[in-house]
């Protein structure tokens, strides 16, 4: 589980995070959404480490992320899977290459064996035909499931998906969406989604946190999504439904 207390980001006295409090549950695809600029990438980065905030807390399974000791925050780390946005290949290695490194970099394995844990991936993501191809060479789909591969490759408990269908036809989309939703309920990963494909939302958001200037707004299930009285959320939806 990982749990989100006050998370208050502001660049320049401008604030960008204003208090969030939010709880994310193990084997469950949590959603954030909302408009552009309403720190949702912001959120993200706090989250994993690449920005941090000013205030709040980001705990994981009870573990105080921002406060944690050197070797805490690098077990938290290992911990994690990221998928960028756009996939985030290295060009110059192959498929396997890219989902072997952070096996490379991280863990002291024999090739054998990081050759074989990484083929396991490909395999899982349908990919193991493709292994010494490089990204050059694949569509944008199957460069969005090496990600998948490369983020799970470490066996995380932590999944970070940002825009995981942007970029992809409406049934390459698909086949991701359920992509990350089998890995997370098979592995029961505390998942993450920004998004803003509302097919998805509507499709796969189990918790969904919808962010507005900062704040949270809203949170709920995507079944009572469609259900809400919350004006901005409403103003939201509209945007997207129609
Ligand atoms: N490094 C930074 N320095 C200054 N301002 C930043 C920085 N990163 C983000 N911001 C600002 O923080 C706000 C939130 O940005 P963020 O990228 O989180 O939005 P978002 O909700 O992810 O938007 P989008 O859906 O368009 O990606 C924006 O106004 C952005 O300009």
């Amino acid at each position: 589980m990982i749990q989100l207390k006050h998370i208050h980001k502001e660049f320049d006295g401008r604030v960008v995070l204003d208090g969030i409090d939010s709880s994310f549950q193990p084997g469950k695809i949590n959603m954030v959404i909302g408009g552009s600029g309403t720190g949702k990438s912001v959120l993200l980065k706090c989250m994993i480490g690449i920005l941090k905030p000013e205030k709040g807390q980001v705990l994981y399974d009870g573990r105080d992320f921002l406060q944690a000791d050197q070797e805490t925050v690098k077990a938290i780390r290992r911990e994690m899977g990221v998928l960028f946005q756009g996939g985030a290949l290295f060009d110059s290695k192959t498929v396997l290459e890219n989902v072997r490194f952070p096996l490379d970099t991280l863990t002291s394995q024999s090739v054998e064996e990081k050759n074989a844990r990484a083929m396991m991936c490909l395999q899982r993501v349908g990919l193991e035909a493709a292994a010494h191809q490089m990204p050059s060479d694949i569509s944008g789909g199957m460069k969005k499931r090496v990600g998948i591969a490369r983020a799970i490759v470490m066996n995380p408990k932590y999944l970070f998906c940002d825009e995981p269908n942007s970029g992809l036809d409406p049934l390459t989309a698909v086949k991701i969406d359920l992509l990350i939703q089998e890995i997370t309920k098979e592995f029961n990963i505390t998942t993450i989604v920004i998004s803003h494909d509302m097919n998805s939302v509507m499709r796969m958001g189990e918790y969904i946190m919808f962010l507005k200037d900062g704040k949270k707004v809203w949170e709920g299930s995507n079944q009572n999504l469609l259900k809400t009285d919350v004006p901005s959320l409403q103003e939201f939806l509209s945007t997207k439904l129609t």
